[in-house]
């Protein structure tokens, strides 16, 4: 049987039934532990991940020529392309909008993740089921995408004026400031409903997969904080992958709205109408490789910063 980490109780509580579509009961965690923890882990998976990411939304939202005049023909090319032009720090252009976006989306996101458990779990012995811990991710989805939405605006314009060479914004703030005085908040928080549609099942999926290895690579007896940091990286790595394969066609259509220029798309649907006609199916999958590429040691390197923070935390502040 594994144990909780926080309390040393068996898996299976003699008042709950082992149930078999269920996790065994981790013990609480403070939100606000939660809270400190998924921040650090938002700042371990940006310096992952950032790269990557840079080379994604210039993928997906470069001009839709014929194939033969492409600004960037796949992955590599856009690595190549853009290290030789911009530098190697081009790849981190961006960088700061999600630098003050990323720790504090995934604080939230832990947060609210945290917070969806112990709403469906007002006694901790009991166990979660999946259902549970992927409504608990779904809330999570919900909660950050009042700061996703606006964050992912201003990253994917600057990351793609940077492509163009036209620089239109200085900076994050300015970018912000501009769209505000331009058209008002519904300009900042333009890709809303596509940043729900995007975020709101794939968070369920990255935390009940996240927690389902988890429980997965705990050898029998031992508890779940005792694992280690390969199958932590393991789990978190997996986590990502799954998120994105169901994360990526709303992403793209979510990268295109909102870099569009005002009136290009007459909503959602015209996005996905116009990327079909032009580009068929497969440009839902465009940026495929730099997805997947980053997907894993990106989130392999969150949850990691994730765990390790909050050990930490658990040593210098136990009684929070
Ligand atoms: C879609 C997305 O932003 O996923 C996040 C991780 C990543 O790869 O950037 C994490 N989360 C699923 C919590 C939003």
């Amino acid at each position: 049987m594994r144990q909780s980490p926080d309390d040393g109780r068996t898996d299976a509580p003699s008042h709950a039934e082992p149930v078999r579509d269920a996790m065994p009961p981790q013990g609480r965690v403070s939100p606000l532990k939660n809270f400190i923890a998924g921040g650090i882990g938002g700042a371990c998976l940006l310096l992952a991940g950032h790269p990557l990411d840079t080379i994604k939304v210039r993928l997906q939202t470069q001009p839709k020529a014929s194939a033969s005049c492409l600004l960037y023909t796949g992955t590599y090319d856009c690595f190549r392309k853009t290290v030789s032009r911009e530098g190697f720090l081009g790849l981190y252009k961006g960088l700061g909008a999600p630098l003050a976006g990323v720790a504090p989306m995934m604080a939230i996101s832990f947060f609210g993740f945290g917070l969806g458990k112990q709403l469906q779990q007002p006694d901790p012995g009991k166990p979660l089921t999946h259902m549970q811990i992927f409504m608990s991710g779904c809330l999570a989805g919900v909660f950050t995408t009042v700061i996703v939405a606006p964050g992912e605006r201003v990253k994917c314009l600057l990351q793609v004026q940077a492509a163009g060479g036209d620089r239109k914004y200085s900076g994050p703030l300015d970018c912000v400031v501009r769209l505000y005085k331009e058209q008002g908040l519904r300009s900042v928080y333009r890709g809303t409903v596509l940043t729900l549609i995007r975020d709101v099942p794939s968070n369920g999926l990255y935390f009940l997969t996240y927690e389902y290895l988890k429980n997965v690579f705990t050898p029998e007896g031992q508890s779940v904080s005792q694992l280690s940091t390969l199958n932590i990286l393991l789990a978190g790595g997996v986590a990502g992958l799954v998120n994105w394969t169901i994360a990526l066609p709303p992403d793209v259509l979510k990268s295109n709205f909102q870099t569009a220029a005002e009136g290009q798309y007459r909503g959602l649907l015209d996005v996905l109408r116009t990327l079909l006609r032009d580009e068929g199916p497969s440009a839902l999958y465009k940026g495929f490789n730099a997805v997947f590429l980053r997907a894993f040691p990106a989130n392999a390197a969150c949850f990691l910063g994730f765990e390790v923070a909050l050990k930490g935390l658990n040593i210098l502040a136990p009684s929070w």
